[in-house]
């Protein structure tokens, strides 16, 4: 059986006495999209630091495609294949969106040494740039200082910034925060239309989606998961029902 992307082993992390990441352990396969759902406080975007490598747990496993990376830094993590967007905007309002999808394309590439890389490699390196804008559906705004965006644009900038890096996993923190409902709409439909190419682990608050959007939903309440499980099995749990997602649950 193969590893799945992304496996937390019994992860613990305190704050001072606090409890803020209470032993979970959760698995997200290669073409799943999981989502984590949870009170204010709950842990979540805690656990998507451990993740993503920016915050040390006192006890337990991250293992990506089943290797253990529990003691490795962010960009260590991101050459495996794991891409974080969303959570502090990397884009430079001052370049054009090419601009700023190539540097991350650049960043990914980790190239110290550019002045030795030969044309052919930007070539390609603008290429995947102009692709990843082609498949947020930013193609013909290449040109535009990114700055000059619409919101929802720049949300699909940082997520083509993800992507120009070839994730196997995206971690995507609260995508929806501070977009309109037509925008949020349109950027779950685009995240729909990249399930199965890109495992995703989604950290969100706006139900409508992650309730279109996940194949399985991890509950945190209080640093710890309460459930895991199918949108179905979600919405029918009393608990989760009553505690977290109110009687108008999607
Ligand atoms: N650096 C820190 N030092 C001390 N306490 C912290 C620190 N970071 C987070 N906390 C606390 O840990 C708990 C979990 O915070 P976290 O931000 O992970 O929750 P969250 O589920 O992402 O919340 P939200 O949905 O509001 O973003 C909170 O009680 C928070 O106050």
């Amino acid at each position: 059986m193969t590893a799945p992307i992304l496996r937390l082993d019994d992860l613990c992390k305190h704050y001072g006495a606090l409890p803020v990441t209470d032993h979970v352990s959760l698995e997200v396969g290669r073409h799943e999209i999981h989502a984590v759902i949870g009170p204010n406080g709950a842990g979540k975007s805690t656990l998507v630091g451990e993740i993503a490598g920016s915050i040390v747990p006192d006890h337990g496993r991250v293992l990506i495609d089943g290797e253990d990376v529990t003691g490795e830094s962010v960009a260590a993590r991101a050459r495996r294949g794991l891409a974080r967007v969303f959570q502090t905007s990397r884009v430079i309002k001052d370049f054009s969106t090419l601009d700023n999808a190539l540097l991350a394309a650049i960043a990914t590439d980790g190239t110290a040494f550019r002045f030795l890389t030969p044309v052919a490699g930007e070539t390609a390196t603008r290429e995947r740039a102009r692709a990843a804008l082609d498949r947020v559906g930013l193609a013909d705004r290449g040109d535009v200082l990114a700055g000059r965006l619409a919101h929802g644009e720049k949300r699909a900038l940082e997520l083509a910034m993800g992507l120009v890096q070839a994730p196997r996993l995206l971690l995507l923190d609260e995508p929806m925060a501070g977009t309109g409902r037509e925008e949020t709409e349109r950027l779950t439909e685009l995240l729909a239309s990249l399930a199965g190419e890109v495992a995703m682990l989604i950290v969100e608050h706006d139900m409508a989606t992650v309730f279109r959007l996940a194949d399985r939903i991890t509950v945190l309440i209080g640093g710890a998961v309460a459930i895991c499980g199918t949108p179905a099995e979600i919405r029918a749990d009393p608990t989760v029902r009553s505690a977290y997602l109110g009687e108008g649950a999607p």
